[in-house]
């Protein structure tokens, strides 16, 4: 049978570069492709592993049913020309230690990846997920020179997911009517709102006394302890995963969704030069605006010693790093 000459055009498929092919890594790789949203390169210095994992998730493609290609690598070089960098690479706490306990030994992992992308992605959105996230998304920022619109760290919506899912529980009602705000960074000092956390717009405070309030806030705040406590050799991955899931989605769909995350502040709530866990307008640039909410004296204040503690730790970092 005669068939039509093959066209010549070659197309390009978006892909996203994951850097850090290990928990939290592969399980984003998994929902990028299965979600369809993007071709996956996943890399890591581990010789082998990622090129394993990228395997195993493409012979999953014949009962997943989608094409997305995944590519497993050790080699910068292969996550050229992408849309999306997110850097999962580096140490996750185990029991007992703060995330900023991760300082020294992931400041050094997380400037040079960020590097190492951005040098054949010089167009791409960095995504930050390693912890200490709001001190590795100023240092990644820093050590790229690229527009701080383009960085953004992950952490406000995992805190977000967490406060909505113990609101759900407390309730006994379906996640699918709550929307939890969760601001500052991510750790002890992070900042729920619960005035503007609501069950179909109507806030909490409303709906539940201030003591199961504050158990539930105490709860989110120590949500990635409570797991690395029961897991004992890393931390959550899942939900982290699904959360960066839905920025990239956000991101290359151009949905202009409003988010909270790590971005850089210039000015909004009186915070400047510090990336923190803010709520942002998402769009196919990365951060469109950061959304200057009217925050209570208490909310401000709260935001202020959250981003203190996050800058003392970005000096730590430089000096460490120098
Ligand atoms: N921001 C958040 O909300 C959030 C959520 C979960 C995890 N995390 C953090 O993400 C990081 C990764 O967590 P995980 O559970 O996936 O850890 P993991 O140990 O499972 O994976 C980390 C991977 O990074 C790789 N790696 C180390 N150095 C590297 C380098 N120089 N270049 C490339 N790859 C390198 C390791 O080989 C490993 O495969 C940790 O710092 C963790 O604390 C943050
Ligand atoms: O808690 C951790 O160390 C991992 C992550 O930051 C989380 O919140 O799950």
């Amino acid at each position: 049978m005669a068939s039509t000459p093959l066209s010549s055009i070659m197309c390009t498929p978006t892909r996203v570069a994951v850097v850090g092919a290990g928990r939290v890594g592969s399980t984003l790789a998994q929902r990028i492709a299965e979600k369809n949203l993007a071709d996956v390169v996943l890399l890591d210095v581990i010789q082998g592993w990622p090129q394993g994992v990228a395997l195993d998730l493409m012979e999953a493609r014949g009962v997943e049913r989608h094409d997305r290609q995944i590519i497993g690598t050790n080699d910068y070089a292969d996550t050229a020309d992408a849309s999306i960098v997110v850097i999962t690479a580096g140490k996750p706490r185990t029991p007992g230690m703060s995330r900023d306990d991760l300082l020294k030994i992931n400041a050094r992992i997380v400037v040079e990846a960020a590097k190492n992308a951005i040098a054949h992605s010089p167009n791409a959105i960095l995504i930050i997920v390693t912890n200490p996230l709001d001190v590795m998304t100023y240092l990644a920022w820093e050590a790229t020179g690229i527009p701080p619109q383009r960085v953004l760290g992950m952490a406000g919506i995992l805190d977000s997911s967490r406060f909505e899912t113990f609101i759900a529980m407390e309730l006994g009602c379906s996640i699918a009517d709550i929307s939890a705000t969760v601001l500052g960074s991510h750790g002890d000092l992070m900042v729920p709102i619960p005035r503007f956390s609501t069950v179909r717009g109507i806030p909490i405070t409303e709906l539940l006394d201030a003591a199961t309030i504050e158990r539930l806030v105490a709860r989110t705040r120590n949500g990635g302890a409570e797991i690395v406590e029961l897991m004992q050799t890393g931390g959550a991955f899942f939900a982290p995963a699904s959360s960066v899931c839905s920025m990239i989605e956000a991101i290359l769909l151009n949905q202009s969704r409003l988010m909270p995350v790590a971005a850089y502040v210039q000015g909004e709530y009186n915070l400047d030069d510090v990336f923190i866990g803010v709520p942002c307008w998402i769009h196919c640039g990365g951060v469109r605006q950061v959304l200057s909410l009217n925050l209570t004296d208490a909310e401000l204040e709260a935001l202020q010693v959250s981003a203190n503690a996050v800058r003392e730790n970005i000096q730590r970092a430089k000096e460490m790093l120098a």
